[in-house]
């Protein structure tokens, strides 16, 4: 029996891997695509969005949600039975992609491939790394090297001072294809910068520039790496250790009552994200007198909005940011508007 290709793409928090799932979704000419998507949040608004594509051949029953915390951690629980009810279906898929949350590290998951109900049926066919370009050209995951030196001095053992910087290194690390998404947000210099900076890594892969996530699925689907037989060669900063924490991060949702204009809800998250340095925001708002739904994606303070059809009683946002983000203070900027 032939094993079905998993492949799995991660990527930090916003950097489009959601945009590229579309993508690959829309262009995969009959092939029967079963999704599996994780998120950081409590609220699956990504599985929303893939659902409310309107795509013709995206049956809503081919995409699952793991909502509850980060897959890495809750891999014998939710992944493993999820991989095995996908494998049972009296029509298995061709093929399955996993969407991880942007936090997520993915080597503990390419070692669930190794468990042994899944490694005979399912081999890991690629890890996809989604870059934001116009993210790493801005330094948002460089180490700051006088932060460092000064923890240094208290505590010899310290890596890092940015955990973003770690979990993107990680990500990097396991990858076996590299798409530079965002290419509209730099210009051809910036992006030969950011290159060179992801050729001098050790872990060495193809690059590929991206913009809206547009990569053909004819290179993204049969890379037939066989990732989980290569652990070595995918090093993690946790590597060593069983568990690890997300605690250098939060999340929590707010609700949102009506919203009586568009524009000025977008400024006033254009606030909120500016002055308590939010790392992700996305949801759905109702505004006076539209029927259809306000979706809301920000990344940053950089944020897009767009109407859409769908349901949104009641208006909600998941707010992911670093740790000791408080959503008391989040919520009275809000309203301070
Ligand atoms: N300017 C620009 N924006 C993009 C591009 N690709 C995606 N985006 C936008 O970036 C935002 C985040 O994209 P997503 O695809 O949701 O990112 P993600 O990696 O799935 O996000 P998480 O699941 O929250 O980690 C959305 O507003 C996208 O429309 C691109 O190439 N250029």
């Amino acid at each position: 029996m032939s094993k079905i290709p998993v492949t799995i793409i991660t990527g930090f928090l916003g950097a489009g891997k959601t945009t590229l799932l579309r993508h690959l979704i829309e262009k995969s000419d009959g092939r029967r695509i079963a999704i599996v998507v994780n998120e950081f949040g409590s609220l699956g608004i990504d599985g929303e969005t893939l659902r409310g594509c309107s795509i013709p051949n995206c049956p809503e029953e081919d995409i699952v949600e793991l909502t509850n915390g980060c897959l890495c951690c809750t891999v014998a629980d939710d992944f493993i039975p999820t991989m095995e009810a996908l494998l049972d279906r009296p029509t298995p898929p061709d093929h399955i992609v996993i969407e991880t949350s942007g936090l997520a590290l993915p080597k503990p998951l390419l070692k669930a491939f190794g468990w042994p109900s899944v490694r005979t049926r399912m081999t890991v066919d690629g890890v996809i790394t989604v870059v934001d370009a116009p993210a790493v050209a801005d330094g948002r995951f460089a180490d700051d090297p006088e932060a460092v030196a000064k923890q240094r001095e208290e505590d010899e053992s310290l890596d890092h001072d940015n955990p973003l910087e770690e979990v993107y290194e990680d990500q990097l690390d396991s990858a076996d294809l590299v798409i530079l998404n965002k290419t509209d947000l730099l210009d051809d210099a910036a992006l030969t910068a950011v290159e060179a900076g992801l050729a001098a890594r050790k872990r060495r892969v193809r690059v590929i520039r991206a913009r809206e996530g547009r990569v053909d699925p004819a290179v993204l689907l049969g890379l037939a790496a066989a990732a989980e037989d290569d652990l070595a060669a995918r090093p993690s900063h946790h590597d060593g250790a069983d568990e690890h924490e997300h605690d250098d991060f939060t999340s929590f949702v707010l609700s949102l009552p009506e919203q009586a204009s568009a524009e000025a809800f977008i400024a006033r998250l254009e606030k909120v994200a500016r002055e308590h340095d939010v790392l992700r925001m996305k949801g759905f708002a109702r505004v006076a007198g539209k029927s259809l739904r306000l979706g809301v994606q920000a990344v940053g303070a950089r944020i897009r909005h767009a109407y859409e059809q769908g349901e949104a009683p009641e208006g909600r946002l998941v707010v992911i940011g670093l740790h000791g983000l408080d959503p008391a203070a989040v919520q009275r900027s809000f309203d301070a508007g």
